[in-house]
């Protein structure tokens, strides 16, 4: 048996390359930028107008003049306007090109305009030169990365996207994961259960979570039937980057699983964790790379270790670098074994901006309505038995 800190380097040393591929800005939503975003010009692109007013060189307004002919208006989208004489204005609204010849902009509010004449009617002697323009390149500099790549791109890295003109971004590629389902009493979800049968949680919940992080999945039920199991292995390790199975990796006398994979030339990389919930999982590899996460049935185990371990290895074959959240234990907690416990917990935000973790201990492993009374696991690690309040730990959020 190997440690919480073992099982999660092992796991991190197997981590892939994902290929990319392009797709077009509308469906970028939730992927991972395989390419940097660079200015393709400066932003913003020229000295823009910030507020809809008059156009004049500060060096009149110095001399003392505060009334000023209107030559020409400049509106947003059109070709930049020239001042011909410094003694005008030219009136320009938000989003125009400065004009050639002026160097700042009185907003409408400190003017009045009468006929074809403005003058300054509010206080300016804090007007500078420069105010209200945008001054073009003071953002990015045309070739500047925006960007970087190994981003999850959000509504934010969208809009930088279609700036630059990308309507097709190079991402990477949706890893394509299986998940198993192993039990002889384990029914589709459509399907009414027998007194001795249960209803497919796991593939649910599971898949659920792997569609979160941008993978693309199926789901198949599988009899505790080893030929059966072993067959469907060779054919899955193949189709599939990576199988999740959940269920039949314990010390059961139906628990094929492990001996299932090995047979057919998936490579034991360990087997159980000294954890709870969670300690029969099983995590392999073929020859050919393909990574096997076989995990303990009970709902809250295989959730449990889908949040903990999988998800390191998604983030870090991303290249995600997301930093561990930490929390504080609001109660004293005690476990005694010789385990590393991984306790649900509510979470809450202090008045003082400190994360509060409250335990909703639930009935054990099998227990998986009590995963919507908590939205986390804190990691409280082996070698101690009493855990106090106000200690701070891992804490792995899955909502
Ligand atoms: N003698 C021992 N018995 C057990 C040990 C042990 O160390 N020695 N470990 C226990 C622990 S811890 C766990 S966790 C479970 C893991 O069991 P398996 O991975 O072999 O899973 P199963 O036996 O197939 O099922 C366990 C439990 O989970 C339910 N299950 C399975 N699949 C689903 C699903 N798709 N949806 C909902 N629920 C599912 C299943 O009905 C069982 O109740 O072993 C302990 N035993
Ligand atoms: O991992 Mo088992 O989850 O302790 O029931
Ligand atoms: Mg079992």
């Amino acid at each position: 048996m190997i440690t919480v800190e073992e099982a999660e380097r092992i796991i991190l040393e197997n981590t892939i390359n994902i290929p990319t591929e392009k797709v077009s800005i509308d469906i970028a939503l939730g992927r991972v930028l395989a390419e940097d975003l660079c200015a393709d010009r400066d932003f913003p692109p020229f000295n823009r107008v910030t507020m809809d007013g008059i156009a004049i060189q500060f060096a009149q307004l110095k001399a003392g003049k505060t009334i000023f002919e209107i030559e020409t208006t400049a509106a947003a989208g059109n070709p930049q306007k020239t001042l011909n004489s410094p003694q005008n204005c030219v009136e320009v609204m938000t989003g125009a090109m400065i004009p050639l010849n002026t160097d700042m902009v009185i907003r409408y509010e400190d003017l009045l305009i009468s006929g074809k004449k403005a003058q300054i009617i509010a206080d300016f002697s804090e007007f500078k030169e420069g105010q209200n323009i945008h001054l073009q390149g003071s953002d990015r500099r045309t070739g500047e990365v925006i960007v970087s790549k190994g981003r999850k791109i959000s509504s934010a890295e969208i809009g930088v996207a279609a700036t630059i003109g990308k309507h097709e971004i190079l991402v990477q590629k949706k890893l394509r994961a299986v998940v198993i389902s192993t039990g002889e009493e384990i029914v589709p979800i459509k399907e009414k259960p027998l007194p001795h049968q249960i209803r497919t949680s796991n593939s649910y919940a599971l898949q659920a979570s792997l569609k979160n992080w941008g993978l693309e999945t199926e789901n198949i039920l599988l009899p505790d039937n080893q030929d059966i199991i072993e067959q469907k292995i060779t054919e899955f390790t193949e189709t599939f980057d990576v199988l999740i199975l959940s269920g039949g990796v314990s010390a059961g006398k139906f628990d094929f699983v492990p001996q299932a994979l090995e047979n057919q030339g998936v490579k034991k990389l360990f087997h159980k964790v000294s954890q709870r919930p969670g300690k029969p999982f099983w995590f392999g590899k073929t020859r050919n790379g393909t990574l096997v996460f076989a995990l303990p049935g009970n709902p809250v185990s295989t959730f449990m270790c889908l949040n903990r371990f999988f998800k390191k290895w998604i983030d870090a074959s991303q290249g995600i670098d997301n930093q561990q959240l930490m929390a504080e234990l609001a109660q004293d907690f005690s476990f005694k074994p010789e385990l590393t416990f991984f306790l649900q917990v509510k979470l809450s935000y202090t008045q003082t901006g400190k994360i509060l973790a409250t335990p909703v201990e639930g009935h054990g492993s099998g227990d998986l309505a009590n995963l919507v009374e908590a939205d986390a696991f804190l990691e409280l690690p082996l070698g101690n038995d009493l855990f106090k309040k106000g200690e701070v730990f891992k804490a792995f959020v899955y909502r």
